[in-house]
């Protein structure tokens, strides 16, 4: 079967509830699942192609949102959870058993510290934030996707009415960017 972008993608974006109050996580295990309660919503939720983001079956994007660290709790079975790489940035906890990542949590400094990444599809619920934009789109080339065939992956995201970049949107570079000139004093620590 030919891979798809992403389930949430394939057939056009249901926007969300911006007031969504949030909802629980859970891994994919038959049982004795892992779940994580988020007590908000998801902000710059985005698909993205790199090769370290959790990726549902036959698709080339992971979708992936941020939440602050003091709305996300584990809610059960977290014994079962691992660190995919304890050396990255974004320390990936996935479940043992069934490898889903249940949240990513940053371990450095980093302007986006405070912050923790997850994957909404892993809830029952609808109304989280939908989408914004398509993120880390080369980065699909690494996992083997055919260089020749980007074009139609950036028109697929252009139809859907997404944006493509090769790293992240230009507000959330300028926020990293700003962070590294304040950290270097270039710029004042306060704006
Ligand atoms: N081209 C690389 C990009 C990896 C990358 O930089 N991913 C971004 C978006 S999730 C990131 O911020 N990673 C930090 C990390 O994984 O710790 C790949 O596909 O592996
Ligand atoms: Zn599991
Ligand atoms: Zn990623």
């Amino acid at each position: 079967m030919a891979p798809s972008l992403h389930p949430a993608l394939n057939n056009g974006i249901t926007k969300g509830n911006p007031n969504h109050p949030g909802g629980t996580l859970h891994c994919h295990c038959p049982s004795n699942r892992v779940t994580v309660t988020l007590s908000s919503n998801v902000a710059h939720n985005h698909a993205c192609g790199c090769s370290k983001c959790w990726k549902p079956n036959n698709s080339l994007f992971a979708i992936v949102g941020v939440i602050p660290v003091d709305k996300l709790s584990v809610s059960s079975n977290a014994s079962k959870l691992r660190i995919i790489d304890e050396s990255a940035a974004i320390q990936r906890y996935a479940c043992k058993d069934c490898g889903v990542h249940m949240y990513g949590r940053i371990a450095v400094e980093h302007p986006f510290k405070g912050l923790d990444f997850v994957h909404t599809e892993l809830s029952g619920e609808a109304g989280w934030q939908e989408p914004q934009f398509a993120g880390f789109v080369s980065s699909i080339i690494e996992g083997g996707f055919p260089p020749n065939e980007m074009d139609g992956v950036r028109r697929r995201f252009r139809e859907l009415g997404l944006e493509t970049y090769d790293c992240l949107s230009p507000p959330l570079m300028d926020l990293i960017a700003t962070a590294a000139a304040q950290k270097a004093g270039r710029l004042p620590a306060k704006l």
